[in-house]
């Protein structure tokens, strides 16, 4: 077979997004199970409507959309518990009305939501239940190695704990748990599961997974999964069909959530899909904010600044969100007060962090919404300037020691030594700013900055050329999210010019007080 006949996974396939997907597919040669053209539902009401699709040997499929979009239905008609009205079920390669339900119970099983159990049995005894598929004959033998393999799923499921315990009395956490244990001790080659993790804590959502991939790479197990946490299903899925309204209305690996348009369709809630900061995986938030039009308020009535002995304290009155290179609070996050710490110029940085964060609660400010930087320049020269540009506000707070100024392109070793001597730049922006346009903005403050330290003639003291800025300087870019989001902060924008602006100003004017304080 040509790669080209694997239809379901190409692109010509998957057409245009949104695109309904059901034509028939010619079966993979490692098809596990095999969905075509399948239709089904209840009484007169078709639910499941012409899909087609196929789980391959070894992955891990998770089958999502919202509420009544048909994916418990799906896994009914495949599992045989509703009659099919008009397509195909093949599992591995046979119809799936050959098998008798011992010869499926032998290679396939299912966990789903609605699995009652109706005697008072101990919770090692519904896990011994997953192995009645092996024995035989009217005298069933449960062997050693029946039992073996219960202790070891029990052991892998961590609710060994709980063996002798009887079910009904666990919470509903537990419960799932157990009932994963009975699905996996029938050593199944597919799994159904269906919201395994409902119920289920981060720690416990977290191990059942991991259980699963581990079977999945160590014993070739296949998974066909309804999950409605979309953030575990790009973690964890190899694909994922997205059903709407009983149809695939697409599939493919998990970077299809990145598609945040497609999703507000079929889920109608708008979100924003972006990417896990330690994986290359999507994940998708929901937007409550959108388009939240101006308010009374104006910037400057927002924040509020105190100076107290040794830190500069922006305070404000919600959360804005930022980007920053700073000592605490660094990437793109939300924060509310912002931090300069004073500290003098033999101040050593073995842990500047966890100086930060001490001192920060010191002062009763909360470090998981705060940014905080330090500098050896007093605090009194300061300089605070406000702008408006074109209808949006700025401000910006500067403290400026350029002591140690470095020409980025000069021709000298980089300085491991990270010494107090820095321009500390906050910028506020009445905007709405995606993550690219605050990468955008850090450009134009920078860009300001650089000029700010040009017009003062401040050089590089061993190459004798202009700095580009300090050894150690830290920005941090502060957005309101009111407003429509904008993408773009550039030097071609009106907020990217009027963060220069004011960058610029406050500065230079930083700068200014620095050298007349030195002189
Ligand atoms: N036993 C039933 N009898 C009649 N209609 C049913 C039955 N079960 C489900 N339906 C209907 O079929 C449609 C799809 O239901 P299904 O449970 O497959 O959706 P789902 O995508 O799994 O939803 P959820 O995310 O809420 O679990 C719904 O409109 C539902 O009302």
């Amino acid at each position: 077979m040509t790669d080209s006949k694997r239809l379901p996974y190409t692109k010509e396939q998957h057409g245009k997004v949104g695109s309904p997907l059901s034509s028939p597919v010619s079966p993979s040669m490692n098809a596990v199970l095999q969905l075509n053209q399948l239709s089904g539902g209840y009484d007169d009401q078709l639910v499941v409507k012409e899909i087609s699709f196929e789980v391959l040997e070894g992955e891990f499929l998770s089958l999502i959309g919202p509420n009544g979009s048909g994916k418990s239905t799906v896994l009914k008609l495949v599992t045989g518990l509703l009659p099919i009205h008009s397509g195909e079920v093949h599992l591995f390669g046979r119809p799936l009305s050959s098998y008798s339900t011992v010869e499926k119970a032998r290679v396939i099983s299912v966990l789903s939501q609605e699995e009652q159990v109706s005697f008072d049995f101990t919770v090692e005894e519904i896990v011994q239940l997953g192995r009645y598929p092996f024995q035989r004959g009217w005298f069933q033998t449960y062997t050693k190695k029946d039992q073996k393999q219960v202790d070891e799923v029990m052991e892998l499921t961590n609710v060994a704990a709980f063996r002798d315990i009887p079910f009904r009395l666990l919470s509903g956490g537990e419960k799932q748990r157990v009932l994963l244990a009975k699905a996996l001790v029938q050593e199944p080659k597919l799994l159904f599961l269906d919201e395994p993790t409902n119920h289920l804590d981060i720690h416990h959502s977290y191990e059942l997974l991991q259980v699963l991939k581990e079977w999945q790479k160590t014993r070739k197990l296949t998974v066909l999964a309804i999950l409605h946490d979309l953030n575990l299903a790009a973690l964890y899925s190899d694909r994922i069909v997205l059903l709407d309204a009983g149809t695939v209305k697409e599939m493919g690996e998990p970077n299809l959530l990145k598609n945040s348009k497609q999703l507000e369709e079929v889920y109608q809630v708008q979100v924003q899909a972006t990417t896990h900061p330690d994986v290359a995986k999507p994940q998708v938030y929901l937007s409550t904010q959108n388009h939240i039009s101006k308010q009374e308020k104006a910037l400057v009535e927002m924040y509020s600044i105190q100076q107290v002995e040794e830190l500069l304290h922006i305070k404000l009155d919600q959360p804005f969100r930022t980007i920053s290179n700073a000592v605490w609070g660094e990437g793109i996050q939300w924060a509310q007060d912002y931090c300069n710490f004073y500290v003098t110029k033999d101040y050593v940085c073995s842990d500047p962090q966890e100086d930060v964060s001490s001192w920060m609660m010191e002062k009763g400010i909360l470090p998981n919404q705060a940014i905080g930087m330090m500098t050896a320049v007093p605090l009194k020269h300061a300089v605070h300037c406000t702008r408006s540009f074109h209808g949006v506000s700025f401000a910006a707070v500067v403290t400026a020691g350029v002591g140690n100024p470095v020409d980025i392109i000069g021709d000298t070793e980089p300085q491991q030594v990270r010494r107090a001597g820095t321009i500390n730049v906050f910028v506020f922006v009445d905007a709405h700013l995606s993550d690219g346009a605050l990468v955008n903005a850090s450009l134009s403050a920078t860009e300001a900055k650089t000029k700010a330290l040009a017009a003062h003639q401040i050089k590089d003291k061993q190459t004798g050329t202009l700095a580009t800025g300090t050894a150690t300087d830290s920005l941090c870019i502060a957005s309101s999210q009111r407003g429509e989001r904008t993408a773009y902060a550039g030097s071609g924008t009106i907020i990217g010019k009027g963060i220069a602006q004011v960058v610029y100003e406050a500065t230079y004017q930083a700068i200014e007080r620095y050298l007349k304080g030195n002189r």
